[in-house]
């Protein structure tokens, strides 16, 4: 590995302060994570726990804490750990600190909602002389920060880009794999939030396992259709960043998608403001959108998006699901 790699984390929320601690843990690159409100970042400086984001996770001392933008200078690798509507505003923030052979990362899952970029689009328009690269796959930010083995995908269009930051990035209980397929590991990320919130969906409404098993395996099928029809691969969804995060947050109560698709499943109205972050909530009618513009089926994610904008009740979108005409697997 080059002795000249810095990694900054731009984003102080859960994800990103679990990124920066599993780098920092390993010791070999320099980390830094960067936040917007100094108060918070003087108190991560002073009592290396983040109460709001990872509660009882000791932050190691070797981790640099900053709210100043300056760091970014210094980087080799940019980890984009914030919100995905929160990309395009950040880019604009951030880019003018960021030397342009820095490798630019997005770690968020979702699209943006008012063009249907995916985020190294939007990232790519921002910041047109940077290498733009997608970090995804199953892993929750507690478990990443208290050193549970997790395994996540890196892909650029450069797939010798990929492999450095994987190499760069891994450790001992972070693993990450290289594609060269960024669009499939981006719409793997996206999609199976709103896959999650259908299982919420199902749990809420007691619709019963073997309908969660049903919504995994043909929400897969919606997530390849889309990735192919938008120049990603199949295969690509069958891996990490696609069948491997659906199956963690359609199963876990960790994931903050499938616990607000079990309150819409109850029957509570979709909350959109404050709360925790529900990124599939905002992907959803965009993910739906694109694909009736590409001629791609996706009964599953048109009735999720429905449902949030309260078109449609949890029990007219089963019959509407179930009576689709019979077909071939
Ligand atoms: N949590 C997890 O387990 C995982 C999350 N992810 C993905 O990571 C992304 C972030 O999620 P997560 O960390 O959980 O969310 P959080 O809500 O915990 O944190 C989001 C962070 O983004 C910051 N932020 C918001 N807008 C901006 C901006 N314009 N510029 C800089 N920072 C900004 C927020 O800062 P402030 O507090 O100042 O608003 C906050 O610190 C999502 O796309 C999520 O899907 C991926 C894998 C695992
Ligand atoms: O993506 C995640 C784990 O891989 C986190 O899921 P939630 O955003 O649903 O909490």
């Amino acid at each position: 590995m080059s002795e000249r790699e810095n990694i900054v984390v731009v984003g102080a929320g859960s994800f990103g302060t679990a990124l920066a601690t599993v780098v920092a843990l390993e010791g070999r690159v320099p980390v830094t994570l960067i936040g917007r409100d100094p108060s918070l970042m003087a108190d991560l400086r002073n009592d290396r726990v983040h109460n709001a984001a990872l509660p009882g996770v000791p932050l190691p001392d070797n981790l640099v804490f900053s709210a100043e933008p300056d760091a970014l200078e210094e980087a080799s690798i940019v980890l984009f750990a914030m919100p995905s509507q929160a990309h395009a505003d950040a880019a604009r923030h951030y880019g003018p600190y960021i030397r342009s052979e820095t490798i630019i990362v997005s770690c968020a899952k979702g699209i943006e909602r008012s063009s249907g970029r995916l985020l190294t689009e939007v990232l790519g328009h921002e910041l047109p002389h940077h290498s733009a690269a997608v970090l995804s796959g199953p892993g929750f930010a507690a478990d990443i920060a208290r050193g549970l083995p997790t395994a996540m995908a890196v892909a650029a269009a450069d797939l010798s880009i990929a492999e450095r930051l994987a190499r760069v990035i891994s450790g001992r209980t972070f693993r990450l794999y290289a594609s060269a397929d960024p669009i499939g590991v981006q719409l793997g990320g996206a999609l199976k939030n709103v896959l999650a919130i259908a299982c919420g969906i199902a749990e809420g409404a007691g619709l019963g396992e073997s309908a969660r098993a049903a919504l995994i395996s043909r929400g897969l099928a919606e997530m390849s259709r889309l990735a192919e029809a938008l120049g990603g691969r199949g295969e690509t969804i069958r891996g990490l960043s696609g069948l491997g995060d659906l199956v963690l947050t359609g199963t876990s109560h960790q994931s903050r998608n499938l616990r607000f698709g079990i309150s819409l499943g109850q029957g509570h109205p979709a909350d959109m403001a404050g709360g925790a972050l529900v990124e599939g909530a905002f992907t959803a009618a965009i993910a739906s959108d694109l694909a009736s513009r590409h001629h791609v089926e996706l009964p599953i994610t048109d009735a999720v998006a429905a449902i949030i904008e309260g078109r449609l009740d949890v029990t007219t979108a089963l019959e509407r699901l179930m009576s689709r005409p019979i077909t071939t697997e």
